[in-house]
């Protein structure tokens, strides 16, 4: 488990630049985000955002600058870390739920579900009673043994919700999780993500284009051409 006080920094971008060839994507973007933060990533089509999300959550190695991730007992400066260190971060301390929800239709509910743990080398029935745990808390209790194919859009992004946290992950990243859906379920969905919040202990990182979406984050940070151009409160940018 790697739930922090909260206002304890767990992530920390100093001046990250990412170059794709001969594009530069992030051009020195420094950001911290406190365990009770729920920060919205937010800026024009090709900005940055997925770039940033992916940089900040360890997939993709910068190509200056450096990330400090402290959700264990020392921080860890991502730079010095090798590729098995990196993925047994996002693995074990980080949460994922992309816009497609990247489910696996053949397994039922209840096994996408377990599958992190699984991983992780927990037995199969304590996998999946927890896994259980997480259903029920997100609504979704009676639906373990569905495919995933037999689930509304919200419904599925909710399971994808529970796996993201079901290790306990301490820092959860969303790329536009709400993107596939009607106005009603992202809006049932956001409540459900933003509950990872709620007890203060652990940070949701949000990249979007719903300006409704940010404005229930805590913050929201724009980038442009890949810098930040505002760091603020939601209420300040969106008021
Ligand atoms: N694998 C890649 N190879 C080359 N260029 C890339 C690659 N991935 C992204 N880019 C470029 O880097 C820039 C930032 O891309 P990124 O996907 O981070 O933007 P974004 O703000 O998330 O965009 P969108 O809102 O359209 O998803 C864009 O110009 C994009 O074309």
């Amino acid at each position: 488990m790697n739930h922090f006080p909260q206002g304890r920094v767990v992530l920390a971008a100093q001046n990250l630049v990412v170059s794709y060839a001969d594009h530069t994507a992030l051009a020195g973007v420094s950001l911290s985000i406190s365990a009770g933060e729920s920060v919205a990533i937010m800026g024009p089509s090709g900005s940055g955002k997925t770039t940033l999300l992916h940089a900040l959550a360890g997939i993709l190695p910068p190509s200056g600058g450096d990330i400090t991730v402290s959700t264990g007992p020392a921080p860890l400066r991502l730079a010095g870390l090798g590729e098995s260190e990196r993925s047994r971060l996002r693995r074990e301390e980080f949460g994922f739920v992309f816009q497609q929800g990247f489910l696996i239709p053949e397994l039922t509910v209840v096994e996408n579900v377990a599958l992190p743990l699984l991983l992780a080398g927990h037995a199969r029935r304590s996998a999946e009673a927890d896994a259980s745990v997480w259903l029920a808390k997100l609504g979704l209790g009676g639906l373990e043994k569905r495919r995933i194919g037999e689930l509304s859009g919200g419904q599925a992004q909710r399971v994808a919700i529970a796996r993201a946290q079901v290790t306990g992950a301490g820092v959860i990243f969303a790329d536009e999780p709400t993107g596939a859906l009607d106005s009603v379920t992202s809006t049932e969905v956001m409540s459900a993500l933003l509950e990872v919040t709620a007890d203060g202990s652990r940070a949701l990182v949000v990249v979007t284009h719903d300006e409704q979406v940010a404005a229930r984050c805590s913050r929201t940070v724009r980038l442009r051409d890949g810098r930040l151009d505002v760091v603020g409160a939601t209420s300040e940018v969106s008021a």
